[in-house]
């Protein structure tokens, strides 16, 4: 079986409001899968669900292995220190604690803290190492570098490509366009409790992104120009600069963002 997760037709609604509108889709094991949406548009709800601590009204879930679920922020007593919550976990999950996970994940810098005492990028850290003490195969992650730093955020992306490279599968919610970019091999999009792409960032470009950006720096600035055939607007632009004596510095083309993508396929799905 080469899928992780088979979603098929969930339905989840809360009261009158159906948050989830028959979704369908799988994730291929080994891969970092995304789900994306603006808030509120029922990401942590199908999480949730996939991870059975939600029930739904209707539909099937398919999980082939093993689930380690990412705890959300202060979820841990306040005065717990790292090691305690790693030998509580590792006694409910009857393993022994790999001594690679609390190296990897630094845990030895911060196990005289308590919980309480820990930065937003420390409790992430130990939050993940709690998600992979049971030797999860499927990893889900909600946000995982949200409010955290440059270094917090880059270091955290490199354990989650560590985990791809051990074959493991993870899914993740985030609102960071730029990390699902780098980080994800393929995405989902929900909007209005339905999904309205599932595929590459590169697949959405390819559907979304017809437009190019010429970026073009000069000696007074900046300026970003729109263009659909891009050798003829890029030919002329340069020549007026020519003409105006004006000094090009940098040249910039691309087809615009994941996050311009997702604006127009939200877009374009309320029409
Ligand atoms: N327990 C609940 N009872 C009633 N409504 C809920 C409950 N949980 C979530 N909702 C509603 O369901 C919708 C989807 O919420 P959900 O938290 O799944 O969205 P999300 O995409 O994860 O949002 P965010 O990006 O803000 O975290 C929202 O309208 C929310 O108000």
């Amino acid at each position: 079986m080469s899928n992780a997760i088979e979603i098929s037709r969930l339905k989840k609604s809360y009261g009158n409001d159906i948050v989830l509108k028959e979704i369908s889709f799988q994730i291929t094991k080994g891969e970092i899968f995304a789900l994306l949406g603006i808030n509120g548009a029922g990401k942590t709800t199908a999480l949730e669900c996939i991870e059975g601590l939600k029930n739904y009204d209707s539909g099937a879930i398919t999980i082939n292995g093993k689930m380690g679920i990412q705890l959300q922020s202060s979820s841990l007593p306040a005065h717990i220190k790292p090691m305690e919550a790693m030998q509580l976990f590792a006694k409910w999950n009857k393993v022994k604690i790999d001594d690679t996970l609390i190296h990897s994940l630094g845990l030895r810098e911060i196990e005289k803290k308590q919980y309480v005492q820990l930065s937003t990028g420390q409790k992430r850290r130990l939050h993940l190492a709690l998600a992979l003490v049971s030797n999860p195969d499927i990893i889900f992650l909600d946000e995982p570098t949200a409010g955290l730093d440059v270094e917090g955020r880059l270091s955290l992306h490199d354990q989650i490509r560590n985990l791809k490279s051990q074959r493991k599968t993870v899914v993740l919610a985030s609102h960071d366009m730029a990390e699902v970019e780098t980080l994800c091999d393929r995405i989902a999009i929900l909007n209005d409790g339905k999904i309205v792409f599932c595929g590459t960032a590169s697949e959405l470009t390819n559907k979304i992104g017809k437009k190019y950006f010429i970026h073009i720096k000069t000696g007074r600035g900046s300026e970003t120009f729109e263009a659909d055939n891009i050798e003829n607007v890029l030919l002329s632009l340069l020549g007026e600069l020519k003409q105006k004596g004006t000094k090009v510095l940098d040249i910039k083309v691309d087809r615009g963002t994941l996050e311009q993508h997702f604006m127009e396929m939200a877009r374009r799905a309320e029409e």
